[in-house]
């Protein structure tokens, strides 16, 4: 019953898949402790994981919080938890978040009265579900599951449940089967019509684990030398110049080329993004810089030369990118925090009216695009959000473009995968300022490369035809 509503891959030239190895430790921060190099696995102590399955799935399901947040606070208080066991938690966790609207559908049909059961039953039954819904045995999930017979049962009814959910026609079963709420499922088969069902087929995996090399110290075949030497097998990523996917398990933080600055992780799509920025070692402003993963990027194509601008509003990520420029070597950063609206916020910007080479608007969204790392999103996400996000796109592309000067660019970019905050905010933008036009990415990036990670003249990036977060990006060209 592995997938059984999943339609078959469809080729796509630009994407390759990694193997299964180079998939992203599900990413909380407390899942990999130790060595970079595996130890021999030992079998997993299934109560102890399963508590803390529970604990973590269990705050973000009824408390809200988010998953990432979640896995690192519940890991933490686990200390006495080995290595694979952390990651079996994180893991699980992850699957069933990915899955949960589809698990919910499965068990109301194979489990009578599921939905009357205490909930924490239910959760040990969906945690359940979710690890046969994603290939393991059942008898292997029912031996270590602790679960009441007559739950233990139902499991037993999850194939046939399958069946139902495969008979439904596709504007019913698209929602569920995707695990996404209406309004999205309506949202992707706009996006991506027919191909709908395989976009977020590949938005429910798990992302590869993924390095930038950091220019300032050495180059991509340098820094494979140098994690060969820690253990860590690496490919290169077929897009971006800039990229590796890692292969071997790893927690990245206690790699010594890591705490060296040679890498930043950094998904591909992101590093295509940070690419729109040709970035001449003058003036660039990079307005929604957050904890840096573009700004760092920027620093090494700039050459650590000229003035790089960071800005954002929030205090922690700033300090976290100024930790970060640190740690890689970057010298030519200015960073500023600012007031997030009114007229504060324009008055911030006033020292740099007109006078930016390039100011990269990498704008808070829904993070559609990113459903692989952070699947829980999609929960949060209501209709009311996605005009608010719409809406501050605009009057931030409005406010930083005050900073471009003739001649120069604004490059504005987003991790949605969304119309609305994408196309949609550019052509708002366009109608009210004659004086900027669209340069194609193809003409930044080159030919073939363009061709491959571009539709019409924007960057477009999803999962499913690239292996890469879901990614927006748009050049405006200021006239002389
Ligand atoms: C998509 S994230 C940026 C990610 C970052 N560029 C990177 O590559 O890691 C968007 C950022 O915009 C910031 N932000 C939100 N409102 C803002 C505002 N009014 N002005 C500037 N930055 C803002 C958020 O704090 C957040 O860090």
């Amino acid at each position: 019953m592995k997938r059984s509503h999943r339609p078959a891959p469809k080729k796509q030239s630009a994407k390759q898949a990694p193997s299964k190895r180079a998939h992203a430790k599900e990413a909380a921060p407390g899942a990999a402790r130790g060595t970079p190099l595996e130890r021999a696995p030992r079998p997993l102590r299934e109560d102890l994981v399963l508590q803390a399955c529970l604990e973590a799935y269990g705050s973000v399901r009824h408390e809200g919080r988010l998953s990432d947040r979640a896995l690192d606070f519940t890991l933490r208080r686990k200390a006495h938890l080995y290595s694979n066991e952390r990651r079996a938690v994180a893991e699980r966790v992850y699957a069933l978040l990915r899955r949960q609207r589809t698990v919910d559908w499965l068990l109301a049909r194979a489990r009578p009265g599921f939905d009357r059961l205490e909930t924490t039953r239910q959760d040990v039954l969906r945690l359940a579900a979710s690890r046969i819904l994603h290939g393991e045995p059942l008898e292997a999930v029912v031996n270590s599951s602790s679960l009441p017979s007559e739950d233990s049962t139902s499991l037993g009814a999850l194939p046939r449940a399958a069946g139902e959910l495969e008979a439904l026609p596709l504007a019913k079963r698209f929602p569920i089967a995707a695990s996404l709420p209406d309004f999205l499922a309506v949202k992707f088969q706009e996006t991506f019509g027919e191909d709908a069902s395989q976009a977020a087929e590949a938005m429910n995996e798990r992302a590869p684990l993924t390095a930038r090399v950091n220019l300032l110290k050495g180059d991509r075949a340098e820094l494979q030398r140098r994690l060969a030497a820690e253990g860590v097998e690496s490919t290169p990523t077929p897009l971006s110049p800039l990229g590796l996917w890692l292969e071997t398990r790893v927690n990245v933080f206690s790699l010594q080329c890591f705490k060296d600055g040679l890498l930043e992780l950094q998904d591909e799509g992101s590093q295509l993004l940070g690419m729109l920025v040709d970035s001449p070692p003058t003036r660039v402003v990079d307005a929604c810089a957050g904890a840096g993963g573009k700004t760092l990027q920027l620093a090494a194509q700039m050459k650590n030369r000229g003035d790089l601008h960071a800005l954002d509003v929030d205090e922690v990520r700033i300090e976290e990118l100024r930790k970060r420029a640190r740690r890689a070597g970057v010298h030519n950063v200015r960073t500023q925090l600012i007031p997030a609206e009114g007229p504060a916020a324009d008055e911030a910007l006033v020292a740099l009216k007109d006078k930016a080479d390039r100011v990269l608007v990498d704008a808070p969204c829904s993070g559609t695009g990113t459903y692989r790392r952070k699947p829980d999103g999609r929960y949060r996400l209501t209709p009311e959000d996605l005009k608010e996000h719409a809406a501050r796109q605009k009057a931030l592309l409005e406010r930083f473009s005050t900073m471009v000067k003739p001649g120069g660019r604004l490059i504005y970019g987003t991790c949605s995968i969304l119309r609305e905050e994408n196309e949609a905010v550019i052509e708002d933008f366009l109608s009210r300022h004659p004086d900027f036009t669209v340069r194609p990415v193809s003409q930044e990036l080159g030919p073939e490369l363009g061709d491959k990670v571009s539709r019409g003249p924007f960057l477009r990036l999803a999962p499913h035809t690239h292996n890469t977060d879901g990614f927006f990006g748009a050049i405006l060209v200021r006239a002389k």
